[in-house]
């Protein structure tokens, strides 16, 4: 318990965490979150404080998984960045503690931990709500998130076809040059959404981008932005005609404007669906809202920790 924090750097949390491990812990996590009981896993909805002069938040993201014993918070600012500027739009630090001694135990970086563990969750509202034959997976975005997501929906599902769509169309074949498959770059959201089955919105927008016009019927999309009470990635016809699963129904409506400001109804947490108590909707349209789970963090984080000890 005197020891210092052990300290991991991006490229060895890279290194260390990987979609096979993660995907089945966090399954485990989102449910046993849904069963709304706090002997089991304590997780108030983030802080957040506004930086006005920055055009950004710092998130505070506590949690704790009280039978695996995993004390963990996420420190996370993120901003609105304008088109065409280089400094980051996240950053992010992971602290996990000893839960008995209350000292921390590694400070790790949090932008990995962000971006796989959000993909991954992604990756399991596919999992449950895609359509059963899904050929094509649009990508609206083109910055981490969207390369996360490419790698864990590449990874886990067979897609015929991938395209991404990005506000600056040299940020999309930047991305498309990036990835180990093949990507169509798109010009517009309609084209690059007509027909597709899958589509994943991780975008730095606060106003709609995707329109429920465009959108198949019967297709499933994983919101992953807009994580402000005013701020959009999805339309009304969208959010109003799809069924609609979220990570927190008590984070939703308290973060999600494409929830709050559409007046949609959410119809289930993910871990509802994984426990068995509500059902997956595969033949309806359907919308993942993502805002982010402290639990998702801290589950990532043991398993970082974990790996990390099995080598020293
Ligand atoms: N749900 C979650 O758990 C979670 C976790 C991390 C990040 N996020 C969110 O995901 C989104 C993407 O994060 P990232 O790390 O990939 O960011 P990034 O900065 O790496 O990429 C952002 C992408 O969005 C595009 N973009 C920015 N503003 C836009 C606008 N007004 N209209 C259209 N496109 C726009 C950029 O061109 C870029 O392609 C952000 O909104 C972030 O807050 C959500
Ligand atoms: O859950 C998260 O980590 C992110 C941080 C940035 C804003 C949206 N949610």
């Amino acid at each position: 318990m005197d020891e210092p924090p052990v300290l991991l750097r991006q490229d060895e949390v890279e290194g260390l965490l990987h979609y096979k491990d993660l995907i089945p812990r966090l399954e485990v996590a989102l449910g046993k979150f849904s069963k709304m009981d706090s002997a089991e896993v304590i997780q108030p909805v983030r802080t957040t404080v506004p930086l006005q002069k920055y055009n950004g938040f710092l998130g505070l993201m506590p949690a704790y998984l009280v039978h695996e014993d995993i004390l963990c918070t996420k420190l996370v600012c993120f901003y609105k960045r304008e088109s065409g500027s280089t400094l980051p739009s996240t950053q992010a630090t992971v602290l996990l503690f000893d839960p008995e001694y209350g000292n921390v135990k590694a400070v790790m970086d949090g932008e990995v931990i962000t971006a796989k563990r959000t993909a991954a969750v992604s990756a399991i509202s596919a999992k449950l709500l895609m359509p059963a034959k899904s050929e094509v997976l649009t990508i609206l975005g083109a910055g981490h998130q969207a390369l996360s997501h490419y790698n864990v929906f590449t990874e886990t599902f067979s897609f015929k076809e991938v395209r991404v769509w990005s506000r600056r169309k040299e940020m999309a074949e930047r991305f498309a040059q990036s990835t180990q498959g093949h990507v169509t770059v798109w010009e517009s959201v309609e084209e690059a959404v007509n027909g597709a089955d899958v589509i994943v919105t991780v975008t730095g927008a606060s106003e709609p981008v995707l329109f429920g016009q465009w959108v198949k019927p019967g297709a499933h999309v994983a919101a992953v932005g807009a994580c402000r009470p005013d701020w959009r990635e999805l339309d009304d016809v969208l959010m109003r005609q799809a069924e609609v699963y979220v990570d927190s129904r008590e984070g939703a409506i308290a973060e999600s404007g494409d929830i709050i400001l559409s007046g949609a109804k959410v119809f289930a947490e993910l871990g509802e669906v994984l426990n068995g108590t509500r059902p997956a909707l595969r033949e309806k349209t359907t919308v993942f809202k993502s805002l982010g789970m402290g639990i998702q963090d801290a589950v990532s984080a043991k398993l970082v920790f974990e790996q990390w000890k099995s080598k020293h």
